[in-house]
């Protein structure tokens, strides 16, 4: 039975009992999403707007206006689902997985599909995915807190009593076991409570505050202004509807409701385009905040090198053997011991990349030899810990005539436990040292006989003697050194944490292509250190090793209190803290633990560190993007202010009404989602250094250029509006002619702000564009002919003359465009 179900009775019993989940995700449905659009404070403004067109009775004026307010809702509608959908995904992709038996083997499968009855293993840092009974467990011991707010831990054996299970939502903090599922979903512990995880709460990000701020000031400011302008208008004109309706329009006009949207929208894109490289994004505001990143902390094992171990050299002080360049050779009686001993002090069935490699190797050199104990069995078991990296496991042979103790761990660990005379000591050393510069992880390796029935408590009451030392080979992952390059270019810090040896630590720092100039630290050195002292300790120190995880939490620490902006990968049961310290967590997806992945902001799927620097290329991409999107939409609002304000201080008739402003968000919206957002990054982004952070979405450059951009458009189409009725034409025909300047200088403010660094016509074929330019040109087109529209819109068709000059006058708002992106800073 410990083998678990067989596929078709989980199958069964998901269907019959339901899923493993304490809600069903919660995905906006359609009618949840109608309603946020129909209750923004746009709509609002609308109906008033419809409803004064049919108490001014024009009931085909107040029609038209619904009409478009349909199209705009829709894809208002159409935006927002497609970045809810986006978010949907990336919540399926991250959801918590579990180890199950299932038909016999094990497999992964998301926690949600877990069944009562279902086998399943757990690791130090996974979150128990629903109740378990244990069927067997070493050292477990797990925090309870979620359940009972207590966070000691608490230590785990296999009893009968229920209170010895495991309890969904809780956490493994240390040790392994296997246990049956007993309750899922709401019938589990953590559901009967009513209680749930707090998954992803979203905290807003510096750009997300800044948008708040402004689109607050924005709204009151533009509702003040067109308050003002209604009295204005009725006290001039005496008509008070009109006054009002020329009112709603400036509101509408001023009012910044494509900002947040626009903000949204940017960002789960950019989170839906990271997923499609393999990077989940767990925390919407991390996209913004990687552009800005200064500062990454690596670890080694897995990030900078393949995770693949293999033994490469073993020692001892009768001899030495390579297992790659002496490889055809048998392995010499001298090292025999050194594998057999390594072999006895890891587990079985080992899921250690380390410990796998040394079974292999035992498996292959050792095969014809009596070194291979299989019929041994486990009789106590002494477990790495921060204090002694070294791990111990007694072992009782056959005869039961004595127990025999192995230990492998870090070497200065080993030696520590075997209680060498200095001269032995400073040999091995010696050894490890030499092993250790060619970027090997080096191991010692110790034995000992034990008599008594009683074990002692530690490790080091045994009587150890040392045995050998196992060199094993990682290679680096080659595409990491052009990775590490690529930051170097743009600005950003290395920095190497990791728990290794500090000759190994240097040497693969060195292969990587990192700073070693401040040559390797150990962690150790912190304790010594204040706070002043640890900043200036990672200002010149790039590579640090023998690092504990509180002493990353401090280094984060130090780093940040310099005002970088730092980004950590981490993958371990303790890494957590450090990683929330972060300004953004990194977490494995394939080898990291769930308390890592659910303290991560971000989720590498592919475990490298080129999946991060292409995470930092998209995040400065997005902010390039979003300010972009933003001098345009703030730009394309100045004409459109000016427009309504300025005709009733001059007493011209109005040219702009509510169906002017609508119908140019057909194009403003669009733009933003289709066009800059697919933008791609600027040629030379990642030769630049970061953006320091306290660079604001809206900064003086962004003001400058679509204020400046904004007034000159206005004044085109003022002049247009001017010069044709100079000219002639009717005020419908003039008003037709203001309005196309409009909307083709919107095209062209769009055209000019795709790129920064590069003119507007060199810049190449437009995606978006392709599209967006002829329909609003179709729309002009039939918004001066079409007979209903005309009159909807107030148009008369302009002479051909006036609308050659209307095309020179677009042709104009476009160099002058150019001219501002170019000068301003
Ligand atoms: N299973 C093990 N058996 C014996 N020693 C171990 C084992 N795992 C780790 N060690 C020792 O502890 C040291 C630190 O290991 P740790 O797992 O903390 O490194 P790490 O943080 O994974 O390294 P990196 O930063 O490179 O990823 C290792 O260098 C090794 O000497
Ligand atoms: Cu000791």
């Amino acid at each position: 039975m410990d083998a678990g179900l067989s596929d078709a009775e989980a199958a069964r019993r998901l269907r019959e009992e339901g899923p493993n989940e304490l809600a069903p995700a919660t995905r906006r449905s359609l009618w949840r999403l109608l309603l946020s659009v129909l209750t923004e404070p746009m709509f609002g403004l609308l109906l008033a707007c419809g409803a004064l067109y049919a108490l001014l009775g024009n009931a085909q004026e107040a029609w038209t206006l619904m009409g478009f307010v349909i199209v705009v809702m829709a894809i208002s509608l159409v935006q927002q689902q497609r970045a809810e959908r986006s978010l949907h995904a990336l919540r399926e992709l991250s959801s918590p997985q579990a180890q199950v038996w299932r038909g016999g083997r094990v497999c992964r499968v998301s926690s949600r599909e877990l069944v009562r009855g279902d086998v399943v293993l757990l690791d130090a840092g996974d979150r128990v995915p629903a109740d378990v009974r244990l069927l067997a467990a070493t050292g477990v011991s797990v925090d309870e807190s979620l359940l009972t707010g207590e966070s000691a831990p608490v230590f785990k054996t296999v009893t009968e009593d229920a209170a010895g299970g495991l309890f969904a939502g809780t956490l493994l903090t240390a040790g392994s076991a296997r246990g049956e599922v007993v309750a899922t979903g709401a019938r589990s512990a953590l559901g009967r409570l009513g209680a749930a995880l707090e998954g992803g709460t979203e905290a807003a990000s510096p750009v997300q505050q800044e948008t708040a701020r402004i689109v607050r000031v924005a709204a009151a400011a533009g509702l003040g202004l067109a308050a003002l302008l209604a009295l204005l208008y009725g006290w001039q004109r005496q008509d008070a509807l009109q006054g009002l309706l020329a009112g709603l329009t400036l509101a509408m006009a001023i009012l910044p409701e494509e900002l947040p949207v626009v903000l949204t929208l940017f960002l789960g894109l950019g989170a839906w385009r990271l997923a499609r490289e393999k990077v989940l994004v767990r925390q919407m505001s991390a996209v913004e905040m990687l552009g800005a990143t200064t500062v990454l902390c690596v670890d080694k094992t897995g990030t900078l090198t393949l995770n693949r171990m293999a033994v490469r050299r073993l020692w001892s002080p009768q001899g030495e053997h390579d297992l790659v360049s002496e490889g055809e050779l048998p392995l010499p009686e001298a090292v025999h011991e050194t594998l057999e001993y390594a072999i006895l002090a890891s587990h079985r069935q080992a899921i250690d990349p380390m410990e796998r490699a040394l079974l292999e190797a035992g498996q292959r050199e050792l095969a014809q030899t009596e070194h291979l104990h299989a019929d041994w069995t486990l009789v106590e078991d002494y477990p790495l810990s921060a204090e002694l990296l070294a791990m111990s496991r007694v072992w009782q042979s056959p005869d039961r005539r004595e127990r025999l103790i192995a230990a492998k761990g870090a070497p200065e660990a080993v030696i520590d436990l075997c209680h060498l005379d200095a001269a032995r000591q400073s040999r091995i050393v010696g050894q490890v040292a030499r092993l250790a510069d060619q970027g090997w992880r080096v191991l010692g390796v110790a034995r000992a006989v034990f008599a008594a029935d009683c074990l002692p408590p530690i490790q080091h009451d045994f009587d150890f003697e040392f045995v050998g030392l196992v060199a094993l080979e990682d290679p680096l992952r080659p595409e990491v050194p052009a990775a590490i390059a690529e930051c170097r270019a743009a600005g950003i810090r290395v920095v190497m944490m990791t728990g290794d040896h500090p000759s190994t630590a240097i040497s693969v720092a060195r292969q990587a292509g990192l700073d070693v100039a401040g040559g390797v630290v150990p962690g150790t050195a912190l304790a010594a250190l204040d706070d002043m002292g640890c900043q200036d300790l990672v200002a010149r120190s790039g590579v640090f090793c023998r690092v504990q995880p509180e002493q990353k939490l401090r280094l984060v620490q130090a780093l940040q209190a310099r005002g970088e902006v730092v980004a950590m990968t981490g993958d371990g049961v303790n890494d957590a803290p450090a990683l929330r310290a972060a300004h953004i967590g990194v977490a494995m997806g394939a080898r990291g633990t769930d308390v890592a992945r659910e303290a991560a902001d971000l989720v590498l799927m592919q475990d490298s560190l080129t999946g991060l620097v292409t995470a930092v290329r998209h995040g400065r991409r997005v902010f390039a993007n979003l300010s972009k999107a933003m001098v345009f939409v703030l730009a394309v609002h100045v004409p459109i202010i000016v427009l309504t304000f300025l005709p009733v201080l001059l007493g011209w008739p109005m040219l702009l009404m509510p169906v002017h402003v609508l119908c140019l968000q057909l194009v403003i919206d669009p733009a933003c989602s289709l066009v800059f957002e697919a933008q791609p990054a600027e040629p030379g982004l990642m030769q630049a250094p970061p953006r320091p952070r306290q660079v604001r979405l809206f900064d003086r450059r962004v003001l400058l250029r679509s204020l400046g951009q904004g007034v000159g458009l206005a004044l085109l189409c003022l002049g247009a509006y001017a010069g044709a009725v100079a000219a002639g034409e009717t005020a419908e025909a003039a008003r037709a002619l203001c309005y196309g300047v409009l909307v083709g200088g919107s095209v062209a403010l769009i055209y000019a702000n795709r790129h920064w660094s590069v003119t507007g016509w060199r810049s190449g074929a437009a995606d978006g564009m392709a599209w967006l330019a002829p329909g609003a040109l179709l729309l002009v087109l039939m918004a001066w002919w079409v007979p209903v529209l005309q009159t909807a819109f107030g148009f008369a068709l302009p002479g051909l003359p006036t609308m050659l000059a209307g095309l020179l006058l677009v042709g104009l708002a476009a160099a002058w465009f150019e001219l501002v992106k170019r000068r301003t800073p």
